[in-house]
């Protein structure tokens, strides 16, 4: 009678392991499969009876066998259970996602339970696989992180341009003044402001202006390298950091800058409006003594070049300070 209700037992198991959501797989100690679910069935389009003492490296090539094959020794070896995360490895065996409403995942996110199972001598001679299907918790979470980001770039951002903010820029200011100071690495700065901003406004309305102030931000980025900081430093006067970058070098971007603003026509409501610019060029000197020296010393370039009559550039010297 209790014989008859162990082995009712073992089927009720059987089916429980066979319907599962979960994949489970046993191996014997050459990696040969001898239990193979329905689950492992439906994803991998192989049959338990197709899968029955092959190989699991054979079958599934894209598995890391030097990688699985060592965490399996390992958990064998200290008879406990090991585990991937699908964080460390997106998964074990490649099988396609049917995640319904996102489309994101081309394949299913796994994490894997390694657990050796012992015969009745105490040997683990097999090694049970569980592995989670874990697409779900794992786009939710990449979708958290790539929302995170986009909401600390945006943070740094100038909505109309999306160039750095002056918050932000001028975080980075200081970041590379204390770079300077400690390296002596050189950096410099090229601050530029729009000529005659006041009249374009007037004479083709505002949002004519906002594309005008759009355009050179565009010009900016078209000539700014990955490492340096474009930003936009109040309403049409913006600011470019250059870091390793000498005065001179600094000089000949400004004027390349000044060339391609003055030959450029934006052309908005059926409007066309050309512009220039005016700068000023500075670079971090022994004698500052704080990061905004730079600002000031260009801002005072940009004044003269103002003063001298719009679209040029002036470079500070030490002299001017
Ligand atoms: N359309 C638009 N105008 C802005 C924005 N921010 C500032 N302004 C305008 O820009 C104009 C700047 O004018 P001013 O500082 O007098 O300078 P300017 O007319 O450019 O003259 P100079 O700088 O001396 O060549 C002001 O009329 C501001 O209202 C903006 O985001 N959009």
């Amino acid at each position: 009678m209790a014989a008859q209700f162990d082995i009712n037992e073992l089927h009720w198991l059987l089916d429980i392991v066979q319907s599962i959501d979960v994949g489970v797989v046993v191996l014997d100690r050459d990696y040969r499969i001898e239990v193979w679910n329905s689950f492992m069935e439906n994803h991998s389009g192989l049959s338990s009876a197709e899968a029955a003492q092959r190989s699991l490296f054979e079958l599934f090539p894209e598995i890391d066998q030097d990688w699985f094959s060592r965490k399996l020794e390992t958990a064998v070896l200290l008879g406990t259970r090991a585990f991937t995360i699908w964080e460390q490895r997106p998964y074990l065996i490649r099988f396609n996602s049917y995640q319904p409403i996102t489309g994101l995942a081309d394949a299913m996110y796994q994490n894997v339970t390694i657990m050796p199972l012992r015969n009745p001598r105490g040997e683990a001679d097999h090694v049970c696989l569980i592995i989670y299907d874990v697409t779900g918790i794992a786009l939710n979470k990449r979708q958290l992180e790539a929302a995170n980001l986009q909401l600390r770039e945006q943070a740094h951002r100038d909505g109309m341009t999306g160039l750095l903010n002056r918050r932000y820029w001028e975080q980075s200011l200081e970041r590379e003044f204390a770079r300077y100071q400690r390296y002596e690495t050189p950096a410099s700065l090229v601050m530029f402001d729009i000529d005659n901003f006041k009249p374009i406004n007037d004479n083709h309305g505002h949002q004519t202006g906002d594309e005008v102030i759009r355009e050179a931000a565009r010009v900016i980025r078209e000539h700014a390298r990955e490492t340096d900081y474009a930003g936009r430093y109040g309403g049409e006067e913006f600011v470019l950091l250059l870091p390793d970058t000498s005065l001179q070098g600094a000089a000949q971007l400004a004027e390349r800058l000044r060339q391609a603003m003055e030959r450029l026509i934006v052309e908005h409501l059926e409007q066309r409006v050309s512009f220039t610019i005016s700068l000023g060029v500075a670079q971090f000197s022994e004698e500052m003594s704080s990061a905004f020296d730079l600002v000031a010393a260009a801002d005072s370039a940009l004044y003269q070049s103002k003063q001298a009559g719009r679209n040029r550039t002036t470079l500070h010297t030490s002299d001017d300070t």
